[in-house]
């Protein structure tokens, strides 16, 4: 679920965007790049790592421009390699590079199609290239370059690309050009500035990266709405898709996203809370007199959830699990693994709050059941009389193809098992799911911002459709086990 981030400012925009990346971090952690354009020059500099590693003052100093964009990277498709991180970039027409956010589903045909109909190279197996590639054929069939012509070529983007995708390029001569996919499935979010009287535009994947370098929140994106700004700073938006049923991913507001986001005008934060609510609920329901003593997030994500479970089954919250703050998301790391042994270099438990005591540690979610096997048993460990683990989101059973990592639905716990089969295989004493409807209400709030998520990875409903043979295909490709054969 990578982060993207793209600034029109009216001196160079390097450091903002750096600064942006920093806190777009949590999205990807595997790699990063800039690319600037300045007059003629489009300069681009990525690399693997975490965005601390990726740039040095000499590598800033070169990135020159008002205009810019910004990525950091979590693989869901192609391989890890630094060949693979963003932006990409070609030169042919103008020079465009290109950040996405997502995954396509159509990768392979669109391949073909771009090689055979438009010819032209991709040089890698990364989906992100092969978009770039797309919109640049669709550009190039344009007469003129101006705003009109890049909307012209997102429409060709949306009638040949297939998933989730949210994007920032920069178009030399153009300026900045953004767009989201026609379900909303990625997020995407426009920001104001005004510096000496003059305005300043940005768009990033979470409104934090806009709150860190002071633009306003004006709107998110539309879904299938292309967006152009010039470098004089003129924005220009138009629909460039026709309306379909705006699904976000649920899973952003489950995991992915910063809890002091607001994403598709829901407060990310109150999300959370709002599943904590409806889950200590539904303990209450099944368990009127529990006999749990304390309520244990295991951090980070879990927090704001599992404070308003302790809230409303009336039982102390405390912090359990200390986290080492220097070893990053689990989750997003590529390699089960890597996956496997940070969990326990990530979280040691505080004994003394577990020594015979009833304890309900509360997830965000159970993707592969890697983070709750071993939490588990470290509270087993330290003492607990009996362990319960609850669950923000229900069971995820299904692949996800739009942007997160979850490519094979053998690697999922819950897969093809009951709950009461995850309760044993997890070694725990009682497992509690949200429901999906509870979750789905959570994210809407009392506001009903949203009526339809992709909640694919809990439902299997894809909202684009699959191609029969798909979900074999990713899994050859990508499972744990393909991507441990392709690295030996
Ligand atoms: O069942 P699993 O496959 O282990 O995946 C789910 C876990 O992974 C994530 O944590 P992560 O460590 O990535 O990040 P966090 O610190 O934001 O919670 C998520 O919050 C769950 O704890
Ligand atoms: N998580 C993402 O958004 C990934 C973007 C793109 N599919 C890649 O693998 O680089
Ligand atoms: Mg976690």
């Amino acid at each position: 679920m990578c982060g993207i981030l793209g600034i029109v400012g009216h001196n160079d925009v390097a450091a903002q965007l750096y600064d942006g990346l920093t806190v777009l971090q949590h999205r990807g952690q595997d790699a990063a790049g800039i690319a600037t354009a300045n007059g003629s020059k489009l300069r681009v500099h990525k690399g693997n790592g975490l965005v601390s590693d990726v740039f040095d003052e000499n590598s800033m100093s070169l990135l020159e421009g008002r205009v810019g964009i910004a990525h950091c990277r979590y693989p869901t498709a192609g391989s890890e390699g630094s060949d693979e991180a963003q932006p990409f970039y070609v030169n042919s027409p103008f020079g465009i590079a290109l950040a996405h956010n997502g995954n396509l589903i159509n990768t392979d045909a669109l391949r073909n199609e771009v090689f055979e109909q438009d010819r032209r190279n991709v040089n890698t197996e990364s989906d992100s290239e092969v978009l770039l590639n797309v919109f640049a054929h669709e550009l190039d069939t344009q007469k003129a370059l101006n705003p009109e012509a890049a909307f012209r070529a997102i429409e060709g983007v949306h009638r040949r690309c297939v998933g989730g995708f949210a994007v920032v390029a920069t178009v030399l001569g153009l300026g900045l050009v953004a767009f989201r996919d026609p379900n909303g499935i990625r997020p995407l979010v426009l920001g104001k500035r005004n510096s000496g009287g003059q305005d300043e535009y940005a768009v990033a994947s979470e409104s934090v990266a806009l709150d860190l370098l002071g633009f306003e929140r004006v709107r998110d994106v539309r879904p299938g709405e292309g967006i152009v700004v010039t470098p004089r700073g003129e924005l220009f938006t138009r629909q460039c898709a026709e309306p379909r049923e705006h699904t976000p991913c649920i899973f952003e507001y489950v995991y992915f996203a910063r809890p002091d986001s607001m994403m598709d005008e829901v407060s990310v934060h109150k999300a959370r809370m709002r599943m904590g609510q409806k889950l200590g609920e539904k303990i209450l329901r099944l368990r009127p007199d529990h006999d749990i003593d304390t309520v244990i997030p295991i951090p980070d994500t879990s927090r704001d959830a599992a404070l308003e479970i302790a809230n409303v089954i009336g039982v102390k919250y405390r912090e359990g699990f200390i986290k080492n703050r220097y070893v990053g998301r689990t989750f997003i790391m590529p390699g089960q693994g890597e996956r496997a042994k940070s969990v326990r270099r990530k979280l040691n438990p505080i004994p003394l709050e577990f020594r015979n005591r009833v304890v309900l540690l509360v997830d965000d979610s159970i993707v592969r059941g890697t983070t709750s096997k071993q939490i588990v048993q470290m509270a087993r460990d330290a003492g607990a009389r009996k362990v319960y683990l609850a669950s923000a989101a229900p069971a995820v059973r299904y692949p996800n193809v739009y942007g997160i990592d979850m490519p094979s639905a053998e690697e999922l716990v819950a897969h093809g098992r009951t709950d009461e089969e995850v309760e044993k295989l997890l070694g725990v004493d009682w497992l509690i799911y949200q429901d999906l409807s509870d979750l789905e209400e959570a994210v809407s709030g009392p506001k009903q911002r949203i009526n339809h998520f992709d909640s694919s990875c809990f439902n299997g409903e894809y909202v684009t459709g699959i191609e029969p043979g798909y979900f074999e295909r990713i899994q050859q490709l990508r499972s744990d086990e393909a991507k441990k054969t392709r690295r030996a």
